[in-house]
């Protein structure tokens, strides 16, 4: 016999996001949707609908609270919502350590190529004393530096540390604000808004006499679809905080 479809909130339902994520959970016969949320709508539906899973793609100023409000009614969370930094991971982890039988996935990137990506640059980043991330998107977002290129230059600093490389050359002394980007985890990363853009980066390696380029474009919402779904799916199976797509897949 058939097992019941997994019961789907989807917070943010009337955004860009929420609304290809309620789309592609209507289209999975083992998924359903019980709750539509979006700015101003009452949370407490989420929990009346009997949702097993909530699915946040929300904005930064409000995720944090959407998940407590989670973990407090023993519901799962596969969260797409950029805007996550050390203290805000530690902080739902904290929450998690009350409730161990809840599960939170956290993934800034959802999109298989975007995840790859960030596996090629961790593999390139102890080669190359130089290195700049380049994110680009549609003027509808809100923040930026993007999650995606906050949690790679994170991955690559690490990466970079590990291998005993020190700060990337650099003999600039006169600089107008914002012309070099900003230093995230001692990587620069420059932000670029444009019409007609839907999510890209590119990492840029420099060595002697050698650059390597790794680029990844989102051309459509689409490809973030696949990764959502199998967030959900896999989130109610797992146990405490899962931290990036990428501990889902066999790389
Ligand atoms: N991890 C990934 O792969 C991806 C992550 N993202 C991230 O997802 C987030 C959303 O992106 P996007 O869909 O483009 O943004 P949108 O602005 O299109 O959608 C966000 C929606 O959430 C609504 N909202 C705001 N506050 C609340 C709240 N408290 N409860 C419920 N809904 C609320 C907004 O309403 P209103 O407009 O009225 O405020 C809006 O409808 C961003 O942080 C973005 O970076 C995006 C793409 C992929
Ligand atoms: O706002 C977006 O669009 C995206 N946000 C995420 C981010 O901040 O990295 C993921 C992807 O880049 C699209």
């Amino acid at each position: 016999m058939a097992s019941e479809p997994i019961r789907v909130a989807v917070l943010g339902a009337r955004g860009r996001m929420g609304a290809e994520v309620c789309r592609a959970v209507e289209a999975a016969a083992d998924l359903e949707v019980v709750a539509r949320i979006d700015a101003g709508d009452w949370l407490f539906d989420v929990a009346d609908a009997g949702a097993q899973v909530v699915v946040d793609f929300t904005h930064p100023d409000v995720v944090m609270d959407n998940i407590r409000f989670c973990v407090d009614q023993g519901i799962r969370c596969v969260v797409g919502t950029s805007g996550f930094d050390a203290e805000r991971l530690s902080t739902v982890e904290g929450w998690l350590a009350a409730k161990p039988e809840l599960a939170v996935l956290v993934a800034p990137n959802f999109a298989l190529g975007a995840v790859l990506s960030m596996r090629f640059a961790q593999l390139a980043a102890r080669y190359y004393p130089s290195v700049e991330i380049i994110e680009l998107h549609h003027p509808g977002k809100a923040d930026a530096p993007s999650g995606t290129a906050a949690y790679t230059a994170r991955l690559v600093a690490e990466a970079r540390s590990a291998a005993g490389l020190g700060p990337a050359p650099d003999a600039t002394t006169s600089e107008a604000p914002g012309a070099r980007g900003a230093l995230v985890d001692d990587v620069r990363v420059h932000s670029v808004r444009l019409t007609g853009l839907v999510a890209h980066q590119e990492l840029l390696f420099g060595g002697e006499g050698e650059t390597l380029t790794i680029r990844h474009d989102s051309l459509d919402r689409a490809s973030f679809m696949p990764g959502v779904l199998l967030g959900v799916r896999e989130i109610m199976g797992r146990r405490g905080l899962t931290v990036g797509l990428e501990n889902l897949l066999t790389l």
